[in-house]
């Protein structure tokens, strides 16, 4: 445990999927934009960020590109620890990571798939979260008319539902390491269903706080995703 007061921050980058909807010849995580993979624009915008103690990015135990598409750093480790789902990844990465952090520390979260994030969305989480007893993510309130589809039922089965109070999740989730690596084991112990770090701490009946994000963190899923982040980030690099 450190002895210091002032806290740290760790980032920690789950870079394992497979990137199916993506349906590239490579993990999207590796496809480039602006002549840098996906997965370096991601970890730069860590690196570029003076609070941020090391970044831990989790790849794949059979990553067989990570050598060729993220360049050495001193405060950069990779880990061949990934697992079957974005949860396990995690998962491994906090225990993978546990004898170089403190139970106190906070973990910044990010899917490789985000390499929209900038510094300044980084120190906006930091500085409302830092202060929190739980933590907390980027998020950004709905801004559209929402529409629920009853799968059970005929396609034509739709409802509008009231938008207030709804928020899209992004990334980084910042959460202190021991209670994420609690949160994740229970929610696991208990089977449910985990596509986010907030989702194992409210689990656990603990309440994250929301930070606006912004659009240009958007995680890129689809080819179409390309496009648009594609013109962003050429105008920041
Ligand atoms: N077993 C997994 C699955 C996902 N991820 C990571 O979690 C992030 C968000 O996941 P998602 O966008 O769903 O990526 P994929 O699982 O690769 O995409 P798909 O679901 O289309 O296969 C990505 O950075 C991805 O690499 C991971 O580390 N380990
Ligand atoms: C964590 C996440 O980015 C929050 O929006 C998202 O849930 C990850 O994507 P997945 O498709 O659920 O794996």
């Amino acid at each position: 445990m450190s002895l210091s007061n002032s806290p740290r921050y760790f980032a920690l980058i789950p870079a394992a999927g497979v990137g199916a909807r993506m349906q590239a010849d490579c993990p999207k995580q590796y496809l480039h934009i602006g002549g840098k993979s996906i997965l370096q624009h991601s970890v730069n915008a860590f690196l570029r960020h003076a609070a941020i103690q090391h970044v831990f990015v989790v790849v794949s135990p059979h990553d067989a590109y990570v050598a060729q598409e993220l360049l050495k750093d001193e405060r950069l480790t990779v880990l061949f620890c990934g697992g079957e789902t974005r949860a396990d990844s995690v998962t491994n990465g906090l225990d993978a990571m546990a004898g170089q952090v403190d139970a106190l520390d906070w973990i910044l979260v990010h899917d490789a798939a985000r390499p929209g994030l900038t510094p300044d969305l980084i120190s906006r989480l930091i500085d409302q979260v830092g202060t929190d007893e739980v933590g907390g993510l980027l998020a950004l309130p709905v801004v559209d008319t929402v529409k629920l589809q009853n799968l059970s039922a005929s396609q034509h089965q739709v409802k509008t539902i009231p938008r207030a109070g709804l928020w899209l999740a992004q990334t980084p989730q910042m959460f202190r390491h021991r209670v994420l690596s609690d949160c994740l084991a229970s929610a696991k112990a208990a089977s449910f269903d985990i596509t986010d770090e907030a989702s194992a701490i409210e689990a656990s009946r603990l309440i994250p706080q929301l930070v606006e994000g912004h659009w240009c963190n958007t995680k890129i899923t689809r080819p179409d995703d390309l496009v648009l982040i594609d013109s962003y980030l050429a105008k920041l690099i």
